[in-house]
């Protein structure tokens, strides 16, 4: 099965899923200099008032908290985007201690860890899983994590990721509204992408916040002592490094918001 670790990392992903050697690949390395002002690019609109967050879990490959997406109650629209997309999850990804964990780039510069609110077009598609499979099935806006002073909401997620240490454990996680994990500004740059950990379908229309949020490294240890194996299994593999490296541009265009 797919992982991070040597065997099974995203340098051999390729050979169960071709597509990761495709021409809209994820994550990117973003050249602010390259980026073209796009001025016909609106402001992006969250609209998580009504968000109804269920769960938080360990799927083996991160830590996500899953929402109830059965009708527009979470909505992120604007910007590049012709429909409002729906709220489905949110995971981060993130590296090892002191090393930086990052998905997306910036001129090179990889962050401490990244945040991923995955919504999905459910204008045009009845289900998640069709939506993942299709070109504009996907809106993941990605928020950088960088180092410094606790995070005064981020110990909310903290406080319970010792619930669901092993691979496959989900507790009750209700009443969290990720807007406390936003930035103060919404500015972006947005391209179009893929799934960055398998099947890596390439249906994701990134939005990536300029501005990163700040965290403290007691806080970010915390994701790191949750475990990529289950409770069953005799190997202990500490979840860190849970990042795919950035993939080539292929002449895409990245465009910025104002
Ligand atoms: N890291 S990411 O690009 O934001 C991202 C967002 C949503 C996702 O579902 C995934 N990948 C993921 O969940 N992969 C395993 C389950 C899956 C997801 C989608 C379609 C089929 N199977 C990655
Ligand atoms: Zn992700």
């Amino acid at each position: 099965h797919w992982g991070y670790g040597k065997e099974n990392g995203p340098s051999v992903w390729h050979k169960n899923y071709p597509v990761a050697q495709g021409n809209r690949q994820s994550p990117i390395d973003i050249i602010p200099q390259q980026a073209s002002h796009d001025s016909s690019l609106g402001p992006i609109v969250l609209n998580y008032d009504q968000c109804t967050s269920i769960n938080i879990a360990n799927n083996g490959h991160s830590v996500v908290v899953e929402f109830d997406d059965s009708d527009d109650r979470s909505v992120i629209r604007g910007g590049p985007l012709d429909n409002p997309y729906r709220l489905k999850q949110f995971h981060f990804h993130w590296g090892g201690k002191g090393c930086h964990g990052s998905e997306h780039t910036v001129a090179g510069i990889s962050y401490a860890s990244e945040l991923h609110l995955v919504h999905w077009n459910a204008v045009k598609y009845k289900t998640f899983g069709e939506a993942a499979a299709a070109p504009d099935g996907l809106a993941v806006l990605g928020i950088f994590l960088d180092t410094g002073d606790d995070h005064r909401w981020l110990h909310m997620i903290t406080d319970v990721l010792y619930m669901v240490k092993f691979k496959g454990s989900v507790t009750d996680f209700k009443g969290f509204n990720p807007k406390c994990l936003l930035p103060s500004s919404l500015h972006y740059w947005t391209y179009l992408g893929s799934l960055t950990t398998p099947p890596l379908h390439e249906s994701v229309t990134w939005i990536v916040l300029k501005e990163p949020i700040i965290v403290s490294e007691k806080q970010l240890g915390k994701f790191r002592m949750l475990q990529f194996t289950g409770e069953e299994e005799d190997q202990r593999l500490r979840m860190e490094n849970n990042f795919r490296p950035p993939q080539p541009l292929k002449g895409r265009k990245v465009r910025s918001s104002n």
